[in-house]
C-alpha cells in the first residue's frame, strides 16, 4: 500500500473554508457518526460504481474550471464563514414552477425572432431555476448537458424535467410514483466536511423525489468513502453487505430508485481512506492511503409532491424519517 498523505495542497478548498471552528453542532448526524466511527474497522473502497441497481457514479464529470466556479461562489456567498461557527450545511431552495405557466398561444415566438417574445405573468425561463444563485444555475445546466447521452433518456428528465401532470390527475400516495407525478421545486444542500468529519447512514426523507445527484468538490484528487447498505438486510445473509466508494472531487453520484430508496448510504467519520489503486485491474490489490482534505458536496434533489406545502397532509406523512436528508 501506497501512501498518498502528507501533501497539504487543499488549494481553493482551504483558502475558502478557512474556518478552524468546524465542529458539528452537538448531536447533528455528524456527531453521530464521529462517535460511532470505530477506528480501523473500514474497508478499501472501490473507485467504480458497485452494482446497486439506480447507482450511477461518474469519477471525473465535473471540469476543474466548473469545481473552482463551484468552490469560489460559494466561498462568495458566505455560507460558511468564521462568524457562524460549527456551521456546516447551508439549504438552498428553488421556487416551484407553476405548470399554469405554459407560454399562451398569443405568445409563441414569433419566428426567427425570439427576443420579441413576450412574457406571460409568472411563466418560467427556460433557464431559469427558480431563483437559486447563479453558480447552481450553471452547475445544473452543466450537469444537464454532461449528463446528456450518458444517461438513458428516463433518467435524464426525472433528473433535470420530471414529467408535470396536471393537480386533478395527481395521486400523492408515495414517493416512488414520482416519476409519473408532479415535482417542482428542487432543494439543494450543501455539505461541508473538514477531515475526521462524516455523515451517518441513511436513506433520504420521503419528502424528497426520486433522483438524487451528488456532487463532490475539493482540492484534485481528495474525497471521502461513502457507503452503501441495503435497508433490509437479508435475515439469513452470513455478513452486511457494504459497498465503499471513493468520491474523488470532480465526481457525480446519481441514486435512483433501489439505490435510493432501499440503500443507505453514509460517511464514516476518519481522517483517511484506504481506496484500490485501480480497480480495472483484477490482479492488483494494492491500496492507497488518502488523507481525506476539506470537501463540499453539492446534493441536488426534487421535493415530492406536496412535500414543500406546510400542513400538507401528505407532507406532513412523508416528514417522518432518518435526520439527515
Ligand atoms: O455529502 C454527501 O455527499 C451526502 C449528503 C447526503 O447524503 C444528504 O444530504 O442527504
Ligand atoms: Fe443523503
Amino acid at each position: 500500500m501506497s501512501d498518498q498523505s502528507g501533501s497539504d495542497g487543499d488549494g481553493d478548498t482551504d483558502s475558502l473554508f478557512s474556518s478552524s471552528s468546524l465542529s458539528s453542532a452537538p448531536g447533528s448526524p455528524r456527531d453521530v457518526a464521529a462517535q460511532t466511527a470505530e477506528e480501523g474497522s473500514f474497508r478499501i473502497a472501490s473507485r467504480r460504481a458497485p452494482a446497486v441497481p439506480g447507482l450511477l457514479f461518474f469519477p471525473d464529470l465535473l471540469s476543474a474550471s466548473l469545481c473552482s466556479d463551484v468552490v469560489s461562489s460559494v466561498a462568495d456567498c458566505g455560507y460558511f464563514t468564521d462568524e457562524v461557527v460549527g456551521r456546516n450545511q447551508a439549504m438552498l431552495f428553488a421556487r416551484a414552477r407553476p405548470s399554469e405557466c405554459r407560454p399562451r398561444r398569443d405568445t409563441i415566438d414569433p419566428p426567427g425572432d425570439r427576443s420579441k417574445r413576450r412574457k406571460v405573468e409568472g411563466e418560467a425561463d427556460e433557464a431559469d431555476h427558480g431563483g437559486l444563485p447563479a453558480w447552481v444555475t450553471r452547475l445544473i445546466a452543466e450537469l444537464e448537458r454532461k449528463l446528456d447521452g450518458l444517461v438513458d433518456d428516463e433518467l435524464h428528465r426525472l433528473l433535470f424535467a420530471p414529467r408535470l401532470r396536471p393537480p386533478a390527475e395527481r395521486t400523492s400516495t408515495h414517493a416512488k410514483t414520482d416519476a409519473e407525478t408532479a415535482l417542482r421545486s428542487r432543494q439543494l444542500i450543501l455539505n461541508l466536511y473538514r477531515p475526521g468529519e462524516g455523515l451517518s447512514s441513511h436513506v433520504d426523507l420521503m419528502r424528497f423525489g426520486d433522483g438524487i445527484m451528488l456532487a463532490s468538490f475539493g482540492a484534485p484528487q481528495r474525497g471521502v468513502v461513502m457507503e452503501f447498505t441495503r435497508v433490509a438486510q437479508d435475515q439469513h445473509a452470513e455478513q452486511t453487505i457494504v459497498h465503499s466508494l471513493f468520491l474523488p472531487s470532480g465526481s457525480l453520484l446519481i441514486l435512483s430508485g433501489e439505490a435510493r430508496y432501499d440503500w443507505k448510504h453514509g460517511i464514516p467519520a476518519r481522517r483517511f481512506d484506504l481506496v484500490r489503486d485501480d480497480d480495472d485491474d483484477d490482479d492488483d490489490d494494492s491500496a492507497v492511503r488518502l488523507e481525506r482534505g476539506t470537501r463540499l458536496s453539492v446534493t441536488i434533489r426534487w421535493m415530492g409532491e406536496g412535500g414543500d406545502v406546510v400542513g400538507h397532509e401528505d407532507a406532513d406523512s412523508l416528514a417522518s424519517g432518518p435526520v439527515p436528508g
